[in-house]
């Protein structure tokens, strides 16, 4: 096992970069690093093979949290969060500080999400996908990957990035990785750690109702959402939402995404699932 190269600044990156000529393949994350994010790692590896590079960026990005949320406490554990990349053979890690990211302060000129970004986690968090889209592109043309990768635990997300990179021709491939689960189907998800004991064991109504709307298939959409909703007890729904699989609304056949996010106590969930409609 050997340790990754830990870049702080766009030269440091630069130079780790330059040594590798084979496949490259990023994960981007925001640190606090669960084996949900090993999982990514692992699919990034598959991808670039052994003799390519695996980046593993850390940033806790500013520009998508808005006034209130919780960027201040949101978990920090940058030795920990190393440790597990190098436990998965991670090539490089990039961690840039805010300022090395963002050197003119706020960005200006952020990229539009277009009418997607103000529905389901946008209507929730205005500003939210400029935010994430804006750093997701610049780190996509910092790390200059073949592939990067995004786990379908934030689906919308996965599918604004799928967009962005279709409608600006930018050069890289998007692969989504499945959701990684607890036992009782709560999603990964480092914000978890806030969870008091009696909201983890309300956490798993989520996954409960997800499952129970994906078994409804058959009945068709109203089927769907009754048996979801039924299951969803001891959390404050923000929305459930039943859409085409590539979150356009529209005329509701063929595959589809069941999508919740509900709060435990002050702790927002979000989570979904495919749903076979006839
Ligand atoms: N349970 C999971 N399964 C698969 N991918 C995941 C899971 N949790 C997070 N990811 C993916 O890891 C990447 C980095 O996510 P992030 O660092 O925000 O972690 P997170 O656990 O989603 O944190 P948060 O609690 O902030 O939502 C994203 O592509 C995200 O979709
Ligand atoms: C993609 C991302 C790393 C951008 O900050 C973040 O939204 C996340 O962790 O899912
Ligand atoms: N995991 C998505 C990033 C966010 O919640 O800000």
């Amino acid at each position: 096992m050997t340790d990754p190269i830990v870049a702080r600044t766009r030269d440091e990156l630069t130079e780790a970069l330059a040594q590798g000529e084979n496949e490259t393949a990023v994960v981007m994350t925001m640190g606090a690093l669960h084996a949900g994010h090993r999982v990514l790692m692992r699919a990034a590896r598959e991808q670039a093979g052994d003799d390519g590079t695996v980046i593993v960026t850390i940033f806790v990005n500013p520009l998508q949290f808005g006034p209130g949320e919780d960027f201040d406490r949101y978990p920090r554990a940058f030795d920990a969060d190393l440790a597990a990349c190098a436990d998965e053979g991670v090539d490089v890690v990039f961690a840039p500080a805010t300022e090395e990211l963002y050197p003119y302060g706020e960005p200006l000129v952020r990229v539009d999400p277009g009418p997607l970004g103000t529905q389901l986690e946008g209507a929730v968090r205005p500003g939210h996908f400029a935010g994430v889209l804006t750093v997701v592109a610049k780190l996509l043309n910092l790390t200059v990957p073949h592939y990067a990768l995004f786990g379908e635990k934030d689906y919308q997300q996965l599918t604004l990035i799928r967009r962005m990179v279709a409608d600006l021709d930018l050069p890289y491939e998007i692969l989504g990785v499945p959701t990684v689960r607890e036992a009782d189907g709560l999603a990964l998800s480092s914000r978890n750690l806030y969870l008091s004991a009696d909201e983890r064991a309300a956490a798993p109504s989520l996954a409960r109702a997800l499952t129970a709307g994906a078994d409804a298939a058959a009945g068709g959409p109203d089927a769907v959402l009754a048996a979801a909703r039924a299951e969803l007890t001891g959390v404050d729904v923000d929305y459930l939402e039943l859409r085409g699989d590539d979150l356009a609304t529209g005329p509701l056949s063929g595959p589809a995404r069941l999508l919740v996010a509900a709060r435990a106590g002050a702790t927002r969930l979000i989570d979904n699932i495919a749903v076979d409609l006839p």
